[in-house]
């Protein structure tokens, strides 16, 4: 793929992506386009393959062939943080967040603020990251009661949207959420919900993998579905519905007609 061969809006596109663990064929030639703004939906079965492409676009694996261009350019990401430098967050359904720290601590893991340096020692800047924090939380609608309380002491849906307000602090181009609401009660989905929907005002390009139908037809504008390993639709919502999808997700639909390049 040649770089000027991208549109200018598109933030991420894959050509051929492909990944094998040993014999599994996990994904297969997958042809993948998000633009600016855009919400789009990952769906599939499990084992689909959804998961295994979310780790290649995000540097945690490297893929066995196929292209990756972001930005503009063709990239070969080293490991997640080249990702994360270049403007790439997901939220993970592990969280990996720090259960003893505060909030602003667990915004900034790994990315301190640093008010000075003695020796070897560095002084964090506290009063900085609770500022940005206050400021991040403003940004995505997330309304957390207590900044000074760890996360061992909130719930499931406090916990989750800690870790959107990280990812949305820190992802200049790119936000994945990996099954956001999966673990999570009515009211705190709904409140996820919400930060994603700040977010498409935002103008954020986002990715969301989930299996909540509803959810999705709320939240994106194209629904991308794969079947073992994959891409077999690509599906402008105002073109599709809850079976029409649900058919590509079985295979009831086969995606024959879904022509290469149909980006
Ligand atoms: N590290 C690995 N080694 C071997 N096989 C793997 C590995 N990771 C994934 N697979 C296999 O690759 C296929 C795709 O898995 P993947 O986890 O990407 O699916 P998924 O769509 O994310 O499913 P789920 O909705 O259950 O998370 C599956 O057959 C899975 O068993």
């Amino acid at each position: 793929m040649s770089d000027h061969a991208m549109g200018h809006d598109v933030v991420l596109e894959t050509r051929g992506l492909t990944k094998r663990y040993g014999g599994v064929h996990a994904l297969e030639n997958a042809n993948f386009v998000i633009r600016k703004g855009e919400h789009v939906a990952i769906m599939g079965d499990n084992g689909a393959g959804k998961s295994t492409f979310v780790r290649q676009i995000t540097g945690v694996e490297q893929p066995t062939s196929g292209e990756i261009a972001f930005d503009g350019s063709v990239v070969n990401f080293d490991g997640p943080l080249d990702a994360r430098r270049r403007g790439i967050e997901a939220v993970f359904q592990n969280l990996a967040l720090a259960d003893d720290l505060d909030v602003p601590s667990n915004l900034f893991l790994g990315r301190e603020k640093i008010k000075f340096n003695l020796g070897p020692f560095s002084i964090l800047d506290g009063k900085g990251m609770r500022e940005a924090t206050l400021q991040a939380l403003k940004k995505t609608a997330v309304k957390i009661p207590n900044l000074s309380s760890t996360i061992r002491h909130m719930s499931g849906g406090q916990r989750q949207c800690v870790a959107i307000a990280r990812t949305a602090t820190f992802a200049s181009k790119l936000i994945i959420m990996d099954e956001p609401t999966a673990a999570l009660g009515v009211q705190e989905t709904a409140q996820v919900e919400n930060i994603v929907r700040t977010l498409k005002n935002n103008g954020e390009a986002l990715i969301l993998i989930s299996h909540n139908m509803r959810q999705v037809f709320d939240l994106v504008d194209r629904i991308v579905v794969f079947r073992r390993g994959r891409i077999v639709a690509n599906l402008n919502k105002s073109e599709t519905d809850g079976q029409d999808v649900v058919a590509y997700i079985t295979g009831a639909k086969t995606g024959a007609e879904f022509a290469e390049g149909a980006l």
